[in-house]
């Protein structure tokens, strides 16, 4: 997972230390932070003339740093200043800078804004002067700019501490931070790039990567490739669309456990009625089912809580989404399962836990021993075990009825091939936000499912 950390601004500030403690001169960092700054803004700039704010600490000296680079390469550079910088490195990049330094009050507009007035050291919303006067320059400009982290947002939690422009380019100086994935403050960005500065990170918690799949081998067939059973209950598309998202998204074979008898759907998917809890318990009493899901279009009534129950009660892998988050308690989730919340079912299962999103999720992931997909327009995959992978940047056409069973039965189908609730769920994620990509713009979750194939055929 290199280069996919993400740290927060304490674990950010311990790596740094760990880079001096080996004896790199602090004022180094900085220049190798502005140097690789300096270079992505260049590229994205083009020569056009441009305004650097600098700010009071160690982020205004980067962008001294990234002045001082390129008024050398010839770019028509001005800087203006929130008063003197006052830490060691930003005094050192401060001196070296040999133009002038406007006021920020006064500073007249640029073609291209660089913000490097605050970063991981912002401890609260900007001034209301200072926050006008940026996001009235920015208005101005034709490119806007970040060093490390837009200035207003708060680096662990994502949220919007003051009001906060939309930037083309954020440079993320060494690691990414929780504010590049997580929204509110994800969203302010168009295009978020991670430059190495020579810092090790723990990648515990890290950016969803695509994942590497492998096509059926010349031994598989449909039960070693994993069979899924889904629990049908009262709205049975729900449970036709999990079931199709589980057989396309890998699984060997796909049991749909209805209420009902339909013809509904894929031939290649067995339907069966299972109506009856004996009916349904001696369909799940298959020590071959690999995944079982249960939750999309159950019901919240006691004929569902019952199938729930009969659900739980097979001990196979479980994956729990929907009406069962709602009708479940956290302390009764078979450890090992996977969750998929979005936002009011994780409140209705774990409260009102604190700390940002990220923590949230490990937090409940903890409590019930299993993984919990945070779903939303970001959504953070959380194992027990203390890992964490956020996915952002999915397309905002998904937010129509049914993308959460889509996404459910392709947690359950990845389950099924893998056997490994992290992994599955990750993989679920990427294909579900890629398959979304290729889907393109106004679909509906019937067409989602019809680019999962794409999706993992670009991963082979
Ligand atoms: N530590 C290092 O050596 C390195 C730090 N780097 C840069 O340094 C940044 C972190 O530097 P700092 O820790 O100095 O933090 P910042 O530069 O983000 O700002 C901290 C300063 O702003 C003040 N401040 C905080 N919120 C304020 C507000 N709302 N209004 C007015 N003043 C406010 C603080 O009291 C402090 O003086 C990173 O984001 C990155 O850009 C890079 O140069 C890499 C090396
Ligand atoms: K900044």
């Amino acid at each position: 997972m290199a280069g996919s950390a993400i740290l927060t601004a304490d674990a950010m500030r311990a790596a740094e230390q760990a880079v001096f403690d080996a004896g790199v001169e602090p004022y180094a960092l900085m220049e190798r932070a502005g140097t690789a700054a300096a270079e992505l803004i260049w590229r994205a700039s083009c020569g056009r003339d441009m305004l650097v704010l600098c700010g009071p600490g160690n982020n205004g000296g980067d962008g001294y740093v990234v002045a001082r680079l390129l008024a050398a390469r010839g770019v028509p550079v001005r800087v203006a200043a929130m008063g003197e910088s006052r830490t060691e490195s930003g005094i050192q990049a401060r001196s070296l800078w040999t133009g002038s330094v406007e006021a920020l009050a006064d500073a007249r507009p640029a073609s291209v804004l660089v913000d490097a007035l605050f970063g991981t050291g912002l401890a609260r919303g900007l001034d209301d002067d200072v926050a006008g006067r940026l996001c009235a320059l920015a208005e101005r400009a034709t490119h806007i700019h970040a060093i490390d982290l837009p200035s207003g947002v708060a680096t662990d939690s994502g949220a919007l501490l003051s009001p906060v422009p939309d930037y083309d380019l954020c440079i993320a100086l060494g690691a990414w931070k929780p504010a590049h994935w997580l929204q509110p403050a994800a969203g302010t960005v168009r295009q978020a790039v991670l430059a190495d500065i020579g810092i090790a990170c723990d990648d515990r918690v890290h950016a969803l990567m695509p994942p590497r799949l492998k096509a059926p081998g010349a031994d598989a067939h449909k039960y070693r490739r994993g069979l899924v059973a889904v629990v049908g209950g009262a709205m049975a598309g729900a449970g036709r669309l999990a079931s199709r998202a589980a057989a396309v998204g890998g699984a060997g074979y796909v049991r749909r456990l209805a209420m009902e008898a339909d013809h509904a759907g894929p031939d290649a998917i067995v339907a069966s009625v299972a109506a009856t809890p004996d009916r349904l318990a001696g369909a799940l009493d298959d020590r071959r089912i690999a995944a079982l899901l249960v939750g999309p279009g159950l019901g919240r009534d006691d004929a569902a809580r019952a199938r729930m129950g009969i659900a739980l009660a097979a001990r196979r892998p479980l994956v729990l989404d929907a009406d069962a988050l709602m009708l479940l308690d956290a302390d009764a989730v078979p450890p090992g399962s996977v969750l998929t919340p979005h936002d009011g079912e994780f409140a209705a299962l774990f409260g009102d836990l604190p700390g940002s999103k990220i923590d949230r999720a490990l937090a409940a992931a903890r409590r019930c021993g299993s993984v919990v997909v945070a779903k939303g327009a970001d959504s953070v995959i959380a194992a027990p075990d203390g890992r964490a992978a956020v996915a952002r940047g999915a397309s905002h056409w998904l937010s129509t009825a049914g993308t959460g069973d889509v996404l459910a039965g392709l947690v359950a189908g990845r389950l099924a091939v893998t056997g490994d609730p992290f992994r599955a769920a990750c993989e679920a994620v990427w294909l579900h936000g890629e398959a979304a990509r290729l889907a393109g713009a106004a679909f509906i979750a019937d067409g989602l499912i019809g680019c999962i194939a794409p999706a993992i055929a670009g991963r082979l």
